[in-house]
């Protein structure tokens, strides 16, 4: 039987990240276009007055579309409430892990499907708001059946799912006695249901990791055939960048504070530099120099870092317009980004780009332009469309 296909007219801007097509530039803009997709792939992609017949027809009216946003960095498995830490925190309360345990004990309480239902609501979420693909991270359980409750439930709704049983030493036990847990008996638990290993390296926080623990951390979980993520870097100029680069991971996220030395390993080595600019935001902290990334060639992603402690904000558009007002990057930078930035982050070509073969994943804006994601902040003008 032959595949049905849709055919999609009227898009007022197409946004493909494919630079063999349209105005030349890394977006690769094309007006007048129109799209097949079939199976959930693209099918066609070219000018509306080509577009060869299909079964159903999509008329966006005049609406631009761009590839789907890949959020790359996301922890959306919990329960519990952070608010009041928030609200300490803007009255100059700073950030340092700590509040970590109190959702570790909520989730821990939760019964499945009160998991279930609340991770669920969260992928709706940001669907909503324009994502297509998104990395969901254990590392609120912390034991090793709440870490594989937290993976198999992530798995439920999403291919990128990252153990993070290295997120912090929960309270009250022995530090090299965890460490020997999350590289031992908790990776082999956890390692079959993720894709990825991550490890919160950061010297600065009493609760997190240093360089030599997140070492051993990802060598364990590389042996077991994981790919690696770092969380480096976010409150100090900690080891986590050169580490991850060292080790050869996907991302290292967060890049706050940067040494020329950690600019120069990110530039000349193929980690992604994941910017997560609503933590900023939402910890009232400085913002990563991402100008300074840029201009020295190295690959940049943007990514919510959804999380009830440092960013509880699932919209890749409010990162956008944080990307370009606060850290100076061009709208088209920002955009890259969140879409082929988050798909480089994750090692995927089918995804954050729109080509023949791709998956077929947009994001339809109620506007005539990307421009509008910085320039209109807060209104909800994207929307996830997987035809
Ligand atoms: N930094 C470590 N992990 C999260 C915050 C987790 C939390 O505070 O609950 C982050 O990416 O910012
Ligand atoms: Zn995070």
């Amino acid at each position: 039987m032959t595949p049905r296909a849709t055919l999609i007219t009227g898009i007022g801007e197409l946004v493909t990240n494919d630079p063999a097509v349209g105005d030349g530039s890394a977006l690769g803009v094309l007006s007048g276009a129109a799209i097949v997709a079939a199976e959930g792939r693209i099918a066609w992609l070219g000018a509306a007055a080509d577009a060869p017949a299909a079964d159903e027809r999509t008329d966006l009216a005049g609406r631009a579309v761009i590839p789907g946003f890949v959020d790359s960095h996301a922890h959306l498995v919990f329960a519990g409430d952070r608010a009041a830490e928030f609200a300490a925190r803007m009255s100059g309360t700073p950030y340092d892990g700590g509040g970590i345990a109190t959702t570790v004990a909520a989730t821990r309480a939760a019964s499945d499907g009160e998991l279930r239902t609340l991770l669920t609501a969260r992928v709706a979420e940001l669907r909503a708001q324009g994502t297509t693909t998104v990395e969901i991270k254990s590392g609120y359980g912390l034991s090793v059946q709440d870490e594989v409750r937290a993976l198999r439930l992530a798995g439920e709704v999403t291919a990128e799912t990252t153990f993070l049983g290295a997120h912090v030493v929960p309270a009250g036990v022995d530090r090299d006695a965890y460490l020997h847990l999350v590289t031992g008996e908790m990776l082999t638990a956890c390692a079959p249901l993720a894709r990825w290993i991550d490890v919160f390296c950061e010297p600065a926080s009493p609760h997190a990791f240093d360089g030599d623990e997140a070492r051993a951390v990802l060598t364990a979980g590389a042996a077991a055939g994981l790919g690696l993520r770092v969380h480096g870097n976010q409150l100090s100029a900690g080891p986590g960048v050169r580490l991850a680069v060292e080790l050869g991971a996907g991302s290292v996220d967060h890049c706050t504070y940067l040494t020329g030395s950690d600019v120069d390993a990110l530039a000349a080595g193929d980690t992604v530099a994941t910017l997560l600019p609503g933590v900023e935001f939402s910890t009232r902290s400085p913002y990563p120099d991402a100008r300074r990334l840029l201009d020295a060639g190295v690959t940049v992603a943007l990514a919510t870092d959804c999380n009830p402690g440092t960013c509880y904000s699932s919209s890749m558009p409010f990162v956008i317009a944080l990307g370009v007002r606060e850290l100076r990057m061009t709208p088209a930078e920002a955009l890259w980004a969140a879409t082929a930035g988050g798909a480089a982050a994750l090692r995927r070509a089918d995804v954050g780009v729109l080509r023949v073969g791709a998956r077929a994943d947009l994001a339809v804006l109620d506007a005539p332009s990307y421009l509008h994601l910085a320039y209109r902040p807060g209104v909800p003008i994207a929307r996830a469309l997987t035809v």
